[in-house]
């Protein structure tokens, strides 16, 4: 499942953030994988110890805290901190799967069930540079207006086409979701999504009570802590 998250970033955090890193020190996006997803990757990412990549990262997800549908569908337990990428001059990110253990900083895991991209840049900036995700019903092309985000499977091949012109910013991390089952999570999703729907209209405030119940319910069965 794909989701977009529409105005993640307001236009005065997107600015502050692309002035930030028009300046920042870019290394080799090569340093954050193994080997084979070294073989692939042609990108620029800011040092995990940049102090820039801990506060541009910290804004990021405060920006995320305040989107209800990230919550929604990502139900987020554990959240890598954002990292920063930049593809120009042809960059690539050639098919991979993202690796399915990753280390927090204060030394617990995180199992990465989603994946989320934020677009720093706008589409008219660059040429290339879509994010394609593979799943059962084909290949999805994603390349969003600055300040959108998406979700996707961290689990599916996905890839991000050569930058023929212009740059290409992103934050990127993985998320840990309270529901491992993606089918499930979808569920909860559309759920929730019926009952905002009937609590916005003239809905009957017995049976919006019920399925509120039920979603919680489901939530509840569902979810690993
Ligand atoms: O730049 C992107 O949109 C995705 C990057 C990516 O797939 C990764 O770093 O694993
Ligand atoms: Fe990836």
């Amino acid at each position: 499942m794909l989701v977009h998250l529409p105005s993640v970033l307001d236009h005065a955090t997107l600015a502050r953030l692309r002035e930030a890193l028009a300046t920042a020190g870019w290394t080799d996006g090569r340093e954050t994988v193994g080997a084979q997803g070294a073989q692939v990757k042609r990108n620029l990412q800011l040092p995990d110890a940049s102090p820039l990549r801990e506060a541009l990262g910290r804004d990021v997800l405060a920006a995320l805290a305040r989107h209800p549908l990230y919550h929604a569908a990502a139900l987020p337990l554990r959240v890598l901190p954002p990292r920063f990428n930049r593809y120009q001059g042809g960059g690539e990110y050639g098919f991979h799967v993202d690796g399915a253990v990753m280390a927090l900083e204060d030394g617990r895991q995180l199992r990465s069930d989603l994946a989320c991209t934020l677009f720093l840049s706008a589409p008219h900036e660059y040429d290339g540079g879509e994010l394609v995700v593979s799943d059962t019903y084909g290949e999805h092309a994603v390349k969003l207006a600055a300040g959108d985000a998406v979700l996707y499977p961290a689990g599916s091949l996905h890839r991000v086409t050569a930058v023929t012109r212009g740059a290409r910013l992103a934050a990127f991390f993985w998320i840990q979701s309270l529901v491992r089952d993606e089918t499930r999570r979808r569920t909860l999703l559309e759920l929730d999504t019926a009952i905002q729907r009937l609590v916005a209209g003239d809905a009957d405030t017995t049976a919006v009570l019920q399925l509120t119940g039920v979603y919680h319910n489901l939530l509840r069965a569902w979810s690993e802590t």
